[in-house]
């Protein structure tokens, strides 16, 4: 709709390359095609199927239909596809203008968060979108990490010096940063020591053993230690920093023998992700039979990349001296797993 704001021409406009359907990405599509008759939608076999899955009516004589490197000469521009199968789509792909060297990487390297007018990378202060970009990727395209990885090596001998995403900053100066930090989540490795403790507590009990295990991570010399209440924080910022740090530690209460309602979506996000390369500490309270940490045990058991340590810690109520003992000696097995690692 902005071509026909600033004044495209008809005539003008012959192309809508559609790297992804996603209706944010093609919810214009329809009234692009009313309001440029000689345009042709570009896109791959799947693209097609899918507009048309979305209701675009889209005769055969309006789509160019594209392979892997088939190329599109403009004229001055040449422009080339890959495909990205599942990053984060199964028809998601990626142009590539040869001449210019610009990457339109699609959804590979979006992130959440607004501008605020901002536009380049070495124009603004990038830790924001740093932070958003992640929550971006781990939320939305974390379970792909093979495919990702089999993107980044397909686009690895391509000479690139910008990085156009579908969403978020246009990255020109930071591309090697850019790409080794998405190696890294593609490969769910943490990027930065620390320990994320996530929660759901009722009536405090496990709150308290949160803190406890907090207070000593910091003893210990852990700068960064995040407490998240399950019940208080949306989830993707929860998954992020997950996704972010080595260390993580989950408690719940017992609720009617489960695990704490509000905790229960984040495990099974976490699972069905296959969380890896994490260490992991297991806590709780409940009052007669338990059933929080039982869950919790179950959840880690099913997800072999994560290395757990210590045993689990089920308390009744509140914390007595010999439990404040068990949570530090917990947290101090979590704290020299990290050390360790800093060699
Ligand atoms: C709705 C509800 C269900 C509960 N179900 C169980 C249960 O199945 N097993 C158990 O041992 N305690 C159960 N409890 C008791 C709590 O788990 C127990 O009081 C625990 O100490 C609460 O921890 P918190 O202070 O972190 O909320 C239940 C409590 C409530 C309110």
């Amino acid at each position: 709709m902005t071509l026909a704001l600033v004044g495209c021409q008809s005539w003008e406009v012959q192309y809508i390359i559609v790297n992804h359907v996603e209706p944010d990405h093609s919810g214009s599509i329809k009234n692009l095609l009313k309001i440029y008759p000689e345009l042709k939608v570009v896109g791959n076999a799947k693209t097609i199927m899918m507009l048309r899955l979305l209701g675009v009516e889209l005769p055969d004589e309006r789509t160019m239909v594209v392979k892997e490197k088939d190329v599109l000469d403009l004229g001055k521009h040449k422009l080339t596809f890959y495909l990205m199968p599942m990053v984060h789509w199964p028809e998601s792909m990626a142009t590539y203008d040869i001449t210019d060297k610009i990457l339109f990487s699609n959804d590979a390297f979006g992130s959440f968060g607004a501008l605020d007018g901002a536009v380049f990378d070495d124009e603004v202060n990038t830790d924001f979108f740093t932070d958003e970009m992640r929550r971006y990727y781990s939320n939305i395209v974390g379970k792909f990490g093979a495919p990702v990885n089999a993107v980044l090596k397909k686009l690895s001998s391509l000479e690139i010096s910008c990085i156009c995403p579908s969403h978020g900053l246009i990255w020109r100066k930071y591309i090697k940063e850019l790409i080794e930090r998405y190696q890294k989540w593609a490969n769910m490795e943490p990027t930065k020591e620390g320990v994320v403790i996530v929660y759901g507590s009722m009536y405090g009990h496990t709150a308290e053993m949160a803190e406890y295990l907090g207070r000593e991570l910091g003893n210990r010399g852990i700068k960064d230690v995040i407490i998240f209440d399950s019940s208080k924080t949306d989830h993707s910022y929860i998954f992020s920093t997950i996704w972010k740090y080595k260390g993580l530690m989950l408690g719940s209460c017992a609720h009617n023998n489960d695990v704490y309602p509000k905790m229960e979506p984040l495990l099974h996000k976490l699972q069905n992700y296959g969380l890896k390369n994490r260490y992991l500490g297991i806590f709780g309270n409940m009052m007669w039979s338990g059933g929080g940490v039982k869950k919790i045990k179950e959840f880690a058991d099913s997800l072999p990349g994560l290395e757990q340590i210590g045993e689990p810690i089920e308390i009744k109520g509140h914390v007595t001296p010999i439990e404040r003992d068990r949570l530090i000696e917990l947290a101090n097995l979590m704290a020299d797993k990290l050390i360790a690692d800093r060699k």
